[in-house]
Parts: C-alpha cells; sequence; structure tokens
C-alpha cells in the first residue's frame, strides 16, 4: 500500500501513467498490476464471496475490471462480467484484457445484480467525461439498490476523481471500498467523495519511483509530514516574547466568548503571549475568566492602531464575535501586526467586495495573512467564486487575495497563493460545534506568532484542531479544544506530556 501526501488530478494520472509508458513499463503491465490489485483486495475485504459480478466500461477501467475477473476466477470464484459495451468495441490495453478473458459476458442490461456476493465497479474511473446516464446509470442505481458490497476500481462510477463530486446530476456508485492507483487523488477526500469511495486504498501498479516527484505535484492530504518541519518548538533559551505575542481583537461585552476561544487557543499552541484586546465593559468580562492571557484597552481600531504602534505583535485575530467596527480592526491588524488571521464577522463585513479585502492585504505582500472562512461566509465574500470543487474554489480565493486561505467544513481546503493545497480528513463530526471556528483561528494565530509560515500554519492548526476533537470524543464542547491541543502537540513534538 502507498503512503504519500500527493493528491493527483485526474490530468497528473494521465500524465504520469504517460511517463511511466516513457520510462519503459508498459500500459499493459499497469493494467495487469492495477486489475490483480482489485482481485486482492476483493479477497481481502470478502474471503467468504464466490460470486463476482465485474461491471466493465468502454475504457482502461474497464480493462482494470477484466483483468481482475481473470484473476479471481483463477482463484476459484465464479466470476460474470457485465460489459457496458462488448468487449469487441474496446481499443487498446483493455481490447487486450477483455480478449484474455474467456469466462462469461452479458450485456449489463440482462446482469443479475443480486445473485452476486461482490460488485466490482470498473465502469469508468479517471476518463469520466459527463454525468452517468442511460444503461451505466442503470447499471450504478440497480447496484446500489442491490445492497451487494461494491469495490470500486479508481473512484466510484460517476464520481469525478478531482471535484469529489458526481458529475452534474447523475448518480453515483456508493462503494464499500475503492482501490485506486499510485497516488490518491483529491476526489477521494474532499466531501461527498471520501464517503462515496468507502475504505481507500492506495495501490502501487509499477510507475517507477522518479514519475511522482517530476509532476510538480501541489496538493497534499493534511498530514504532519507536510508541515512537521516547520512546526515551532520552544528554545531552551527562549524568551515569552520571542516565542510570540498574539493580539486578539475583542467584541463588545455580550459577545466576547468568541475572544476568549481564540486567545486561550493561539496560547495553548504556543504563543509565548497572548493580549485580548477590546473597549472597557468586554475586557472586563475577560477579566472575570482570564490569568495568563492579558488585557488591552481599545475601544476601536484607533486604538487598536496604538496598541500596534506601541509594541510587536506576532500575530493578530480579527473576527470572532467582532461586532461593530470589525471592517476598521481588521484593516489595523492587517497595517499593524506581522502576521494576521481574519475570521467570521470579517468576511461579512466584505461581504461582495473581495478585491478590497485583497487590496488591504497586499499593502504589505510579504506579511503572512489566514483567511479562515466556512462555505457561506466564502460565498458571502466571493459570490463569483461558485464554480469548481473547493479545492479550485479556495485557491482560487488564495490567489485573489493573497493570502492563505482555510475554507472550512469537514474536508477544509487550505490553499495558499503560491497554489499548494492540503485536504484534510481528520475531523470528526463533533468538531461541527459552536466556537470551534473561533478557536481554529486562534491555532492559526498561536503558530503564525512563533514564526511558523503561514501555509504551514494554517494547514497545521486544522489538522491539530481536528485531532484534538477526535481525541476528545463525544460531548465535545469548543472550550475543550484548546485543552486538548497540547496533547496532540506533545506527540507530534514527539515529547510524552508526562516526562
Ligand atoms: N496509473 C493508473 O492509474 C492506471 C489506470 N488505469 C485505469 O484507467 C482508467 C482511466 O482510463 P480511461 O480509459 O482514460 O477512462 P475510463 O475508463 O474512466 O473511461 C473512459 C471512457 O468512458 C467514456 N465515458 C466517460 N464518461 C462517460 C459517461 N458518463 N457515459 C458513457 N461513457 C462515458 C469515455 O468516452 P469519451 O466520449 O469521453 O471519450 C471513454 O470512452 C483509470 O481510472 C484506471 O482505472 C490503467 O488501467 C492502468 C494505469
Ligand atoms: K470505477
Amino acid at each position: 500500500m502507498v503512503m504519500s501526501l500527493e493528491l493527483l488530478a485526474c490530468a497528473e494520472m494521465t500524465e504520469a501513467d504517460r511517463r511511466a509508458v516513457a520510462a519503459g513499463v508498459s500500459g499493459a503491465a499497469l493494467m495487469e498490476a492495477a486489475g490483480a490489485a482489485v482481485a486482492r483486495r476483493a479477497r481481502e475485504l470478502w474471503p467468504a464471496a464466490r460470486r463476482i459480478l465485474v461491471l466493465a466500461g468502454p475504457g482502461a477501467n474497464g480493462g482494470d475490471g477484466y483483468v481482475a475477473a481473470r484473476r479471481l476466477a483463477e482463484r476459484g470464484l465464479a466470476v460474470t462480467v457485465a460489459a457496458l459495451v462488448p468487449p469487441e468495441r474496446l481499443s487498446g490495453d483493455a481490447a487486450f484484457m477483455a480478449s484474455r478473458w474467456s469466462g462469461a459476458v452479458t450485456p449489463i442490461a440482462d446482469a443479475d445484480f443480486g445473485a452476486a456476493d461482490v460488485i466490482v465497479d470498473a465502469l469508468f474511473g479517471a476518463g469520466l467525461s459527463r454525468p452517468l446516464e442511460g444503461a451505466a446509470a442503470d447499471a450504478a442505481e440497480r447496484a446500489n439498490a442491490s445492497r451487494t458490497p461494491i469495490l470500486a476500481v479508481d473512484v466510484p462510477s460517476g464520481l469525478h476523481g478531482d471535484l469529489g463530486a458526481p458529475l452534474g446530476r447523475g448518480p453515483v456508485v456508493r462503494a464499500a471500498a475503492t482501490v485506486t492507483f499510485v497516488r490518491p487523488k483529491p476526489g477521494h477526500v474532499l466531501l461527498p467523495g471520501r464517503t462515496l469511495c468507502g475504505a481507500l486504498t492506495v495501490a502501487d501498479i509499477g510507475t517507477p519511483e522518479a514519475v511522482v516527484p517530476s509532476l510538480g505535484v501541489a496538493t497534499f492530504r493534511n498530514r504532519p509530514a507536510l508541515w512537521s518541519g516547520a512546526l515551532p518548538r520552544p528554545a531552551t533559551d527562549g524568551h515569552k516574547y520571542r516565542r510570540g505575542h498574539a493580539l486578539v481583537w475583542s467584541g463588545p461585552e455580550f459577545m466576547t466568548g468568541a475572544a476568549r476561544l481564540s486567545a486561550f487557543a493561539a496560547a495553548r499552541v504556543g504563543a509565548g503571549a497572548v493580549t485580548i484586546a477590546g473597549a472597557p465593559a468586554a475586557l472586563r468580562v475577560h477579566a472575570a475568566h482570564v490569568s495568563a492571557i492579558m488585557l488591552a484597552e481599545a475601544v476601536d481600531a484607533d486604538g487598536l492602531e496604538k496598541l500596534f504602534g506601541a509594541r510587536r505583535f506576532a500575530s493578530a485575530v480579527v473576527g470572532p464575535g467582532a461586532g461593530p467596527g470589525v471592517e476598521a480592526a481588521a484593516r489595523a491588524a492587517l497595517d499593524g501586526a506581522e502576521s494576521a488571521v481574519l475570521d467570521a464577522d470579517v468576511f461579512t463585513a466584505f461581504a461582495g467586495r473581495p478585491d478590497e479585502l485583497a487590496a488591504a492585504i497586499r499593502r504589505a505582500p510579504a506579511r503572512p495573512v489566514v483567511l479562515t472562512p466556512h462555505e457561506g461566509e466564502f460565498a458571502r465574500l466571493f459570490p463569483d467564486l461558485t464554480d469548481g470543487s473547493k479545492l479550485d474554489r479556495a485557491r482560487a480565493a488564495a490567489s485573489r487575495t493573497g493570502a492563505v486561505v482555510a475554507l472550512k467544513g469537514a474536508d477544509t481546503v487550505v490553499a495558499a497563493p503560491d497554489g499548494r493545497a492540503a485536504i484534510a480528513d481528520n475531523a470528526p463530526p463533533t468538531l461541527a460545534t459552536a466556537g470551534a471556528g473561533d478557536v481554529l483561528a486562534g491555532f492559526c494565530a498561536g503558530l503564525l506568532a512563533q514564526g511558523m509560515p503561514a501555509f504551514e500554519a494554517a494547514a497545521a492548526a486544522v489538522w491539530i484542531h481536528g485531532e484534538a476533537a477526535a481525541g476528545f470524543g463525544p460531548g465535545l464542547i469548543a472550550d475543550d479544544l484548546p485543552h486538548v491541543a497540547p496533547a496532540v502537540l506533545a506527540r507530534l513534538l514527539g515529547a510524552p506530556k508526562d516526562s
């Protein structure tokens, strides 16, 4: 099984195949290895299965299906191929593999979906070019309705490997498991694709080692290996301000909770000092709740500017529970802090004016900025960025604003203006709870404050957030997240907490 960070877009996968063939591996050998991996996985998952129905499509995905059929039949299983197109209409390696299949082939319309123990879905893979309709749509729907476990080859048919969603309104196969090749694709990680794939495995099919690194892939799974090298490690001779002073802008007195969640989060991921800035009435409320976190008066953006003028703030958070004056506060933070995390109310304030926000960010192009919208806030801020996958939209927003964009959800995408992107798959459903976003903004700010580069800081914050929630388990509220983050950090930094 392959464990790696890269996620290959369908076009990159095609290019990987081309380069593998150019390096001397035959297409037939790749297909043989792909089909063999599918057969192996079917036997591993369903060792008691005896009757296998392989749905074979018109392209190379179907070719993989013919290989899997042969390999399973060689093991004594009763295999039928249900063909979307007659085998003689196939071409290339798929035609060759169909010619090596001597077992039963039935037109897909006549196949008995209920008579199989396992269905292998080899209808369409990376070549899906339009929604499923007609006989293909019927087959997908009958496979789903049969309740027979489905093993998808490369991707469940109908699911687009780049989008993580079906093409158009066509149906999509719901797989119990999926075997993909070389590397996962974004569509295996983005939702709903991740769910439609079931248990995903990645098979090595003999693509030479050098091929994937030669592709310049910029999309990754959000895993510690992507950013742990940049994770701040407190130095023995460290000074609290050298570990970074983060500022959190507070809303008015009845909206203080969000700022406190951000402030605790920034402190727990290692900012050396954290200050909450706000109006006196709000600070009085904060004072009843915090000890290590400092308070500083800033009635409005002018007050905030004065604070930034008086001392260095390595990062600032503006947006959580911010209320009135948030636009001016965001502008002050972009000008005055060494890095900034903008969240929540900032996106409402700049709704439909992303270019004005971008202009404010680009006044200091070297200053790291992270934007952390959820889908609703993203739609408000960028009403015209509706096309493409979540990955495409986050990338477009990052390139447009010059900020790192963390487009939140159960498949949070972190995208950088330079084109890099990471997709997270570790957030448990319990993370969808009030205030969790405020904590995420604080984690980002705490890591930025310690000098972690913005893309890595945002990706790490998202991952830590997910792990903290998963580790806590049921009953999670946002207040718990900063408290459990140190255990996650201890694992990342390799230092047992109790040593
Ligand atoms: N290294 C690897 O990953 C390898 C992967 N292999 C397998 O190859 C497929 C990709 O094969 P490809 O032939 O490019 O594409 P598909 O098999 O997915 O399907 C293409 C054909 O299907 C037609 N098509 C597309 N969408 C529809 C639809 N909705 N309805 C009907 N027909 C459709 C398409 O027609 P066009 O008009 O668009 O040309 C093609 O005829 C990959 O997924 C792996 O499984 C290799 O086996 C080995 C290496
Ligand atoms: K498939």
